[in-house]
């Protein structure tokens, strides 16, 4: 079985993956909190964890992977959010605009996604359908000592816990010197966190040993993960930023809660997509969303393959390193899908690449996985290059027939410019040249574009595009050659691939 290495920022290094239970290997990884569209940086750990999640599945078995990302449904910011719709004249009642803008949001999370070429994963709980969970678990650290109620509040007794800050390699003593921690009358230390806080009448808000309340955020994730893959798990994800104190929270309230267990295994966090050096953030406001990108991308090239192209340009930088979105990685990631795509025309099977496994199984080296593609394209191994871009997400049906397509089109360009540059060194033979080749296969020149037209080609001449097919086609149109002309024309990809093929040959024989 293939080997897979992860960095694990538990032990901050690099260590062969052996999973609790290879039966049944489990991920948890902290989903966004709903109230506005994803931005590119949150789209990173979704597609990050979307490429562990299909290497995983590989090695172990479509069946024996459980993965597991959250929404985070009830958060201050979401109620903050709610008060703002509110104040501009929104007459609904502030659980009733919660209620809607988290579903919402959690639509176009589901759409933007989707985008990306991410899987959903198996289990996506809303927080808010835990609350049960999360009252539990917060009891069981009050009776073991590790939590105390105070003012309507529970508050987590960081002291209690000697391993505090071992995740991110600080003692609570740094942590108190360097983070803004928040001072409140009813906290015995000024490190001691939020389990659990009272809510107004108006907010959403559940009833508790403690009074009516909700949850902190940390403790969301801890109850979840417990629900849905029990004490002790394979692997724990999401941002660099979540490392402290989030995640430091969640190991903290985890294994206080179930210390004969060790919670996640190997813990792996996403550097930060960037701009101009800083953390892409919603509170520094220096963000884009995807469905923004998505649609400046769309007004150049069809859906589908800007949300490849987002996806390779992602997915392209470890994710152990910071990137920024630049308008050249997404030309050169266009460039890409349209020259494998190329590469692809009349691929039928697929396999995968082993050494595409091999490289992501490095610690997801998607480069490595990548430089393997362009190489198979080089080749002219079809076959290798389409299940292994299949596999990394990239290259669906859809994407390939719109780049092939967009070849063609290319092709014919490049034969159009050729022509025009003929024209202007008044080399008019040349010009005539191309003219009359095109004439003859049946594409006319009209005015700077290219059309097909009826055309007048003989039978040799189809006969020659019908080999280049794939053998269904082939099967369909050979020996019908009174009938082929009307039904290339009427089938669009026929007609693409042929003006292609066309236009290559053209090309050819001007060289
Ligand atoms: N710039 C970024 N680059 C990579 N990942 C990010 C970035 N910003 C947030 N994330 C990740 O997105 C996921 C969802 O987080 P969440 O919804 O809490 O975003 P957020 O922290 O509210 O965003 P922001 O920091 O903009 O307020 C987390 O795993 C987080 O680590
Ligand atoms: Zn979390």
């Amino acid at each position: 079985m293939t080997e897979i290495r992860l960095h694990n920022s538990r032990t901050r290094r690099k260590q062969p993956f052996a999973p609790l239970d290879a039966q049944d290997v489990r991920m948890y990884v902290c989903g966004p909190t709903v109230y506005d569209r994803a931005h590119l940086g949150n789209a990173r750990p979704v597609v990050v964890f979307d490429v562990l999640y299909r290497l995983l599945r590989h090695v172990y078995g479509k069946k024996h992977v459980t993965y597991v990302r959250n929404f985070t449904d009830v958060d201050d910011k979401i109620n903050a959010r709610a008060r703002m719709l509110q104040e501009g004249g929104d007459t609904r009642s502030l659980n009733e605009i919660i209620r809607a803008l988290t579903d919402e949001t959690i639509d176009w999370y589901h759409a933007d996604m989707d985008a990306l070429g991410a899987l959903r994963p198996n289990h996506e709980p809303r927080a808010t359908e835990f609350i049960v969970q999360m009252v539990a678990m917060i009891q069981g650290l009050i009776d073991k000592g590790h939590a105390y109620a105070a003012e309507g509040h529970v508050l987590f007794d960081v002291r209690s816990y000697p391993e505090y800050g071992k995740l991110s390699g600080r003692s609570v003593d740094d942590m108190i010197a360097g983070a803004r921690v928040e001072v409140a009358p009813y906290k015995r230390d000024p490190m001691d966190f939020v389990l659990w806080k009272p809510s107004s009448v108006e907010e959403p808000g559940w009833d508790s040993p403690w009074g009516r309340g909700r949850p902190g955020w940390h403790i969301e994730c801890s109850a979840m993960s417990h629900e849905l893959l029990g004490p002790a798990f394979d692997i724990h994800g999401g941002g660099i930023d979540l490392q402290f104190p989030h995640h430091e929270n969640e190991i903290a309230q985890s294994c206080c809660a179930h210390p004969d267990a060790d919670f996640a295994n190997f813990w792996l966090h996403n550097e930060m997509v960037q701009v101009e050096g800083k953390k892409m953030s919603k509170s520094l406001g220096n963000f884009f969303t995807v469905r923004d990108l998505l649609d400046e991308l769309e007004k150049r090239m069809p859906k589908r393959v800007a949300g490849e192209v987002i996806r390779l340009v992602m997915i392209k930088s470890h994710y152990r390193q910071p990137m920024d979105w630049t308008e050249a990685a997404a030309k050169e990631a266009e460039a890409t899908l349209r020259k494998w795509a190329r590469a692809t025309e009349n691929v039928q099977s697929e396999k995968i690449d082993q050494r595409v496994i091999d490289a992501l199984s490095d610690d997801l080296n998607v480069w490595g996985a990548i430089t393997v593609l362009n190489e198979l394209a080089a080749n002219g191994d079809g076959s290798a290059l389409l299940g292994s871009a299949r596999f990394l997400g990239l290259l669906s049906e859809e994407v390939r027939a719109i780049s092939q397509a967009t070849e063609a089109y290319f092709d014919l360009q490049k034969l159009l410019i050729l022509r025009a540059e003929a024209r202007k060194e008044k080399n008019f033979a040349r010009a005539d040249l191309i003219r009359k080749r095109l004439d003859d296969f049946g594409i006319q020149l009209v005015d700077q574009s290219a059309t097909v037209t009826a055309p007048k080609f003989e039978v040799f001449k189809i006969e020659e595009v019908i080999q280049s097919l794939p053998p269904e086609d082939k099967e369909n149109l050979l020996g019908q050659e009174e009938y082929v002309v009307p039904r290339i024309f009427n089938n669009k990809a026929f007609s693409d691939r042929y003006q292609s093929f066309v236009a290559r040959k053209v090309l050819g024989e001007l060289e």
